[in-house]
């Protein structure tokens, strides 16, 4: 099923594409011969219940794992391949830091995978921790961060390399009201500038803020479209009813 924005720019290779993916975890079938095309230029939200293969699905595009069926194409490659991380960023649900280093000692490190240094790692390093407003907190040890702080950290960090498609996975989870509106202004504003966005939330008003939503259950998308569409295909005032009228289902 392709997702497509009118405003998205068309190129002819997909920032991420699936081809009739399936991913099997013993008798659990997490993903089920699942397609989707994810456009150049565009912010795209998976949403769907707890367990319905979402993280699942991100982790095919960043080639931490292999679907058992179909394929994943990343811009223009086909997954696993080491030569497209360095174009992708990814955020996990939960935080891949060193607890030991400090906040800094984690960018330098995840700077260098990337193959920033110097004055160039330095500016990004200023310029991410500026966007998560965590400057003052550059020489803290990570352990003595807060949970939102290292969803925080771990956002800036999945930025450092100025990546062409940024993976997500539940991106503002334990980050405060008014953080969690600045992030999505950049994130806005990162997409405006080129930058393919694919976000898994479970919060309604981010879905609304979307380009385009893809809707999972049970390993299986439901729906796609533009949040306009897929409200007036369900006949539903909200994001949350169209989901539930089109087989989404409830959110966990
Ligand atoms: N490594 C694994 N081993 C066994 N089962 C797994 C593994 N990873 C995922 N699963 C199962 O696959 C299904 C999909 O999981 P996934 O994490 O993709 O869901 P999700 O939509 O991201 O959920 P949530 O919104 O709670 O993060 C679940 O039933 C989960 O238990």
């Amino acid at each position: 099923m392709a997702i497509q924005h009118p405003s998205a720019a068309t190129s002819p290779v997909p920032a991420a594409e699936l081809r009739g993916v399936a991913r099997r975890f013993g008798g659990k079938e997490a993903l089920s011969g699942l397609s989707l095309v994810v456009p150049r230029g565009i912010l795209l939200g998976l949403l769907g219940p707890s367990g319905s293969g979402k993280t699942t699905l991100v982790k095919l595009l960043t080639g931490l794992d292999r679907a058992d069926e179909g394929e994943a194409f990343v811009l223009g490659e086909r997954m696993p391949r080491l030569s497209v991380l360095g174009r992708v960023g990814y955020m996990a649900q939960s935080d891949a830091l060193y607890g030991e280093l400090t906040a800094r000692d984690n960018l330098v490190f995840f700077g260098g995978l990337y193959g920033l240094s110097g004055k160039r790692l330095q500016e990004r390093m200023e310029a991410v921790m500026s966007l998560v407003d965590l400057q003052a907190h550059l020489r803290k040890p990570v352990a003595a961060y807060s949970g939102g702080m290292k969803r925080r950290l771990s956002l800036a960090i999945s930025l450092l390399h100025e990546p062409e498609l940024l993976l997500l996975d539940e991106p503002t989870v334990g980050i405060d009201p008014v953080l969690r509106q600045s992030i999505w202004r950049e994130l806005l504003r990162l997409r405006e500038r080129g930058m393919t966005i694919l976000l898994t939330t479970h919060v309604m008003d981010e879905a609304e803020r979307c380009d385009s939503l893809a809707f999972i259950r049970e390993g299986r998308m439901t729906a796609s479209g533009t949040p306009a569409e897929l409200m007036q295909r369900s006949g539903a005032q909200t994001i949350e009813q169209a989901f539930i009228v089109l087989g989404g289902g409830a959110t966990a």
